[in-house]
């Protein structure tokens, strides 16, 4: 078995086929009005009509208001939503669709703030980042043995933050979690996907058997 890949942050047509291309299991499109990879509705609309059969499309918010995000998942065709900002865990249901909780991890009071998440709502699986300034996508990791004992613990866990084809190996290694997932690390400026190190990063990711 190998750790399944999101590809966060695509803004492009071509980036979106690539990415399901190399073998990612999800996308993540964000709409977070500060983010360089935000996207209206037509656009990420359009980039939800790439998903294979099993794939997964993620809604990316920030302390959006529950209407807006169920406004987009209806028009957009969501089938999973990512909250990455402050949202406590009574927030973390009634959009019709999976939820991904996203928390920054800093130090061990995050983690210990994580596993309040679980269980909650629609929680499916919990997202850990590094505490990037503007929420996300800015490639700030964090020490990967805070998190050991989350990953296995019955939430599925993915792994974020900081993520590149030249590390991503060892943090599977390191964490085992369900997945991982990247924005920066593939790009070759904010929301520009490089197609080359997107097949990196997921060939990267695979060749770790979580079997063993
Ligand atoms: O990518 C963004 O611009 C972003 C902005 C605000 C909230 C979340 C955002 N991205 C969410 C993601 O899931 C990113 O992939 C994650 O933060 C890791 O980013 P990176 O360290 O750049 O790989």
């Amino acid at each position: 078995m190998s750790v399944r890949v999101k590809v966060c942050g695509v803004t492009r047509l071509s980036d979106a086929v690539a990415a399901w291309e190399a073998g990612a299991d999800a996308l993540g499109l964000n709409f977070y009005p500060k983010s360089p990879r935000y996207l209206d509705i037509p656009t990420a609309a359009a980039l939800a009509r790439t998903r294979p059969p099993l794939g997964t499309v993620l809604g990316v918010f920030v302390n959006a208001s529950p209407d807006d995000i169920r406004e987009r998942v209806r028009a957009c065709g969501l089938t999973a939503v990512q909250l990455h900002g402050d949202e406590p865990p009574e927030a973390c249901s009634g959009y019709g669709v999976p939820v991904i909780k996203a928390l920054r991890i800093a130090g061990p009071e995050d983690v210990a703030r994580a596993r309040t998440y679980v269980g909650v709502g629609d929680v499916a699986g919990l997202l850990l980042d590094g505490a990037s300034p503007g929420y996300g996508g800015g490639g700030v990791g964090f020490d990967w043995s805070l998190v050991a004992g989350l990953a296995g613990s019955g939430v599925p866990v993915l792994v974020a933050g900081g993520l590149k084809p030249s590390n991503v190996a060892e943090a599977v290694r390191a964490t085992r979690p369900y997945g991982v997932d990247v924005a920066s690390g593939v790009e070759s400026a904010p929301g520009i996907k490089d197609v080359e190190a997107v097949r990196a990063f997921v060939r990267a990711a695979k060749s770790i058997n979580l079997w063993e």
